[in-house]
């Protein structure tokens, strides 16, 4: 795992888009982001009975899985949204980039490879891209059921439920450090 700031120049989203700033990980923990590098699924498997994930799949994000719908979808992954649950990722395969919003909505990029486990909580924007391999294979894990339902930024999301709790989370953890 590597965070920095993102560069915001123009360009190929798979880029590394890397502007030389790195992120510490404890900014991401103020985020409220969590990162575990496991070489193994055992270890995956009892992070997930001790956090009560019950349930996971698992998805390949490659032009040789996806065929004609790859473009577009790595497209969709990079529209900025939050989700009503934790967001669970773990690399199995390849790599890719999550970037997040920090406090100031300016973008962190973190780049994920093989055995990086990343928890995002609910209520944070971000969005995901594949780099220029093209290649991502991850196991996505759930508190329930298997739901991905991303909610694209706007006014409706800024007044959302689990973004305000998130916000208000973050506000009460920046206030006590
Ligand atoms: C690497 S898993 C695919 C991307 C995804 O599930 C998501 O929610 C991106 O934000
Ligand atoms: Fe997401």
């Amino acid at each position: 795992m590597k965070a920095y700031w993102f560069d915001n120049l123009p360009g190929d989203q798979r880029l590394p888009h890397d502007s030389g700033r790195e992120v510490d990980p404890t900014y991401l923990a103020k985020l409220g982001i969590l990162h575990y590098h496991y070489p193994d699924v055992a270890s995956v498997d009892a992070l997930a009975a001790q956090r009560q994930y019950k349930n996971r799949d698992e998805i390949t994000i490659s032009p040789a899985t996806m065929g004609d719908v790859y473009e577009e979808k790595v497209k969709m992954f990079f529209h900025e949204h939050l989700h009503e649950d934790e967001e669970i990722r773990y690399i199995l395969d390849g790599g890719g980039f999550f970037d997040v919003r920090s406090e100031g909505d300016d973008w962190v990029r973190v780049r994920l490879e093989k055995g990086d486990l990343m928890i995002m909580p609910a209520g944070i924007y971000h969005r995901f891209t594949t780099d220029e391999q093209n290649y991502t294979k991850a196991m996505r894990l759930f508190k329930e059921d298997p739901k991905w339902t991303p909610l694209n930024r706007g006014e409706e999301t800024d007044k959302n439920q689990y973004r305000k709790e998130y916000l208000k989370a973050r506000g009460a953890l920046a206030a006590a450090t």
